[in-house]
C-alpha cells in the first residue's frame, strides 16, 4: 500500500483486518541507507484489540480437529510458494541481505515451516499407563494453551516468524505476532493471503512496532499465557521480568558465540568453504553463525592461509545482485556496533587479516551510504577478549590455534552461550566424543545448518530456555493434563 510520500505504509492486522495505526515509524533500506516504509508503532491499544479478537477466536479455532486446521497450513503454504519471488524480493529489500538467500533459504524455509507443521500435527499421540493392583488407568491429554504472543527477531524475518505461528495454530491457539520494527514487510505481506488459504479471522494477528511500546503492552497482557521469542538475551531477561508475576510460559531462543573446532584431519577441502558460509552467511546475522575457530596448530598456518583467501573471495554486493554472497547489514547503529568490536581487537593487539579495515569495499554510488561491510577475519586474539566471548552479530569471525583435543573443548565451552557448534574430523570416535562434551544446543559435524525440523531446536546456559521443533513445539504450544480413572 502507497502512503506518505509514495512510501510502503504497512497497517495492522486484527480480527483479520488491516487497520491503520496513529504513528508510524520509518523503516529503512540498509543497501541506501534510505527511509522506504513506515510501519505502525502500535502500543497498548493494539495490543487490547488484538487480545479480543484472539480471544473471540479462540473457541472456533481450537475446536477444529487437527485435519482441518492441517488443510488451512497447506493452503497457506501454497499461496506463500505462489507468491514466493515476490516475497524473496521485498525480504531482500527490507533486510539487506542477498536475493539469492532470499529465494533458495528465507521463504522456502517459511513455506515449508506451514508445509512441516501441517503434516507433524497429524502424528501426536498421547500417553497412556495402567496400575492395575489399584484398578486404574492413567492417560494424557494435550489443549492448545489459548492466545500465544510470538516476538521475533530481524536476522531472518518471514522464516522465524513462521516457524513460531505455524506450530502455534496448528495446535489450536490463536496467535499475536509481533515482528521486529527494522524488517515488517514480509509478516504484512503474510496477512494478505490468510483470508484465502482459510484462516477465520482473529486466529492470526499481527501488531508491528517497537519492543518496549508494543512487544512490553503484549508479554505483559494478562490473557496472553504464553510467549515465543526469538532475539537477543537482554531482551530475553526483560521478558521473563515482564512475564513473571502471571507464571507464563517461556520459550526463549537467544545469541550464541558458535566455536569452529577443525581437528588436523579435517577435510579442509569440505570445511574451508562450509567454515566460510557458517561465518559469512546472511552477513554473520544468524545466531548459528561461527565467530570462534579452533584451529589444531600443526594445520593452522595452511588454514589460514587457505580461509582469508576464500573470504575475500565472498562477494559483498548490492541485495539485488544475485552473485553477491553478501548484502548490507540491518541499521546503521547495528553497522556501527559491529564495527567497533574490530576496533577494540585492534587495540588489544589482535590482527586482522581481512576485510575491515584492510580491504577496500566497491559500490555503486547509490549504494555508498547503505550498511555494507566486509567478511573480516580476526587473529591473535585472547580467548578473554570480547571478540571472543560477545555475540557480534555480524560479518566477523575469529580464528586461533589449540594443541589437544581436551584443551579446545574446555576453551569452547568457555563462554555464556551454548547454542550451535561444528566439529571437523574425519575420525569418527573423536567426532563423537567432541559433539558429547560441547556445551552447546546443537552440533553439526563435518556440515553446517543442515536442519532436521524434526529434532529439538535451541541452546544451553544464556542461548535459551526450551526447545522448538515437531514434539518439543507440540508440547510447548499444548498443555498437558493426567486423568486418572479407577474402574
Ligand atoms: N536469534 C538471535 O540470536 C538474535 C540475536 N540478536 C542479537 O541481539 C542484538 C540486538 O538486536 P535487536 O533487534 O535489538 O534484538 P532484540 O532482542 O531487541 O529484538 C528481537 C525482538 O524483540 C522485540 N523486543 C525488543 N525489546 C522488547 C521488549 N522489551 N519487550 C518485548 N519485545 C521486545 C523486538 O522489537 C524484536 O521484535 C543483535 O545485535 C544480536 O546480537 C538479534 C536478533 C536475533
Ligand atoms: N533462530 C535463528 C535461526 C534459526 C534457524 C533455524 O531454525 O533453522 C536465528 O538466527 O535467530
Amino acid at each position: 500500500m502507497a502512503g506518505r510520500g509514495g512510501l510502503l505504509m504497512l497497517e495492522n492486522f486484527i480480527g483479520g483486518k488491516f487497520l491503520p495505526c496513529s504513528s508510524y515509524l520509518d523503516s529503512y533500506d540498509p543497501s541506501t541507507g534510505e527511509v522506504y516504509c513506515h510501519v505502525p508503532n502500535s502500543g497498548k491499544e493494539e495490543v487490547e484489540a488484538a487480545v479480543e479478537a484472539a480471544r473471540a477466536a479462540f473457541p472456533g479455532w481450537s475446536s477444529r480437529s487437527p485435519q482441518e486446521r492441517s488443510q488451512v497450513l497447506q493452503r497457506l503454504a501454497d499461496l506463500l510458494e505462489q507468491s514466493l519471488e515476490e516475497l524473496a524480493q521485498a525480504e531482500s529489500k527490507d533486510q539487506g541481505k542477498t536475493i539469492t538467500l532470499a529465494r533458495t533459504m528465507d521463504i522456502p524455509r517459511a513455506v515449508h515451516n506451514f508445509r512441516f507443521f501441517a503434516s507433524s500435527i497429524l502424528h501426536h499421540t498421547s500417553e497412556c499407563t495402567q496400575m492395575d493392583h489399584l484398578g486404574c488407568l492413567h492417560y494424557t491429554v494435550r489443549a492448545p494453551v489459548g492466545i500465544a504472543a510470538l516476538i521475533s527477531p530481524w536476522n531472518l524475518p518471514l522464516y522465524l516468524l513462521t516457524w513460531k505461528i505455524a506450530p502455534a495454530i496448528a495446535a489450536g491457539n490463536t496467535v499475536i505476532a509481533k515482528p521486529s520494527e527494522l524488517t515488517s514487510v514480509t509478516a504484512w505481506m503474510m496477512c494478505r493471503l490468510l483470508e484465502k488459504a482459510g484462516v477465520p479471522p482473529g486466529v492470526v494477528n499481527i501488531v508491528f512496532g517497537t519492543g518496549p511500546r508494543v512487544g512490553e503492552a503484549l508479554v505483559s497482557h494478562p490473557e496472553v499465557p504464553l510467549i515465543s521469542f526469538t532475539g537477543s538475551q537482554p531482551t530475553a531477561e526483560r521478558i521473563t521480568q515482564l512475564s513473571a508475576p502471571y507464571c507464563k510460559k517461556l520459550s526463549l531462543e537467544l545469541g550464541g558465540k558458535n566455536p569452529a573446532i577443525i581437528f588436523e584431519d579435517a577435510n579442509l577441502a569440505e570445511c574451508i568453504p562450509t567454515t566460510v558460509r557458517s561465518s559469512f552467511a546472511n552477513q554473520g546475522e544468524i545466531c548459528l553463525c561461527t565467530s570462534r575457530i579452533f584451529v589444531q596448530r600443526s594445520i593452522y598456518s595452511e588454514f589460514l592461509k587457505r580461509f582469508v583467501e576464500a573470504a575475500r573471495m565472498w562477494k559483498v554486493g548490492i541485495p539485488s545482485d544475485p552473485s553477491a554472497d553478501m548484502g548490507a547489514l540491518i541499521s546503521k547503529a547495528h553497522l556501527e556496533k559491529v564495527r567497533s568490536y574490530i576496533k577494540k581487537a585492534r587495540m588489544e593487539g589482535a590482527q586482522i587479516l581481512c576485510g575491515e579495515g584492510v580491504d577496500k569495499l566497491n559500490l555503486p554510488p547509490r549504494n555508498q551510504a547503505g550498511y555494507f561491510m566486509l567478511p573480516t577475519v580476526i587473529t591473535d586474539v585472547k580467548d578473554e577478549s570480547c571478540c571472543m566471548k560477545e555475540e557480534i552479530f555480524g560479518p566477523v569471525t575469529c580464528v586461533v590455534p589449540f594443541d589437544s583435543e581436551e584443551e579446545v573443548i574446555q576453551r569452547a565451552n568457555n563462554v555464556k552461550y551454548g547454542l550451535a557448534a561444528t566439529v571437523w574430523s574425519g575420525n569418527v570416535g573423536r567426532v563423537h566424543r567432541v559433539a558429547k562434551k560441547l556445551q552447546s544446543g546443537l552440533v553439526w559435524t563435518n556440515c553446517w545448518l543442515i536442519r532436521e525440523l524434526n529434532l529439538p531446536f535451541g541452546g544451553m546456559k544464556s542461548s535459551g530456555v526450551g526447545r522448538e521443533g515437531a514434539k518439543d513445539s507440540y508440547e510447548f504450544f499444548t498443555e498437558v493434563k493426567t486423568i486418572t480413572v479407577k474402574h
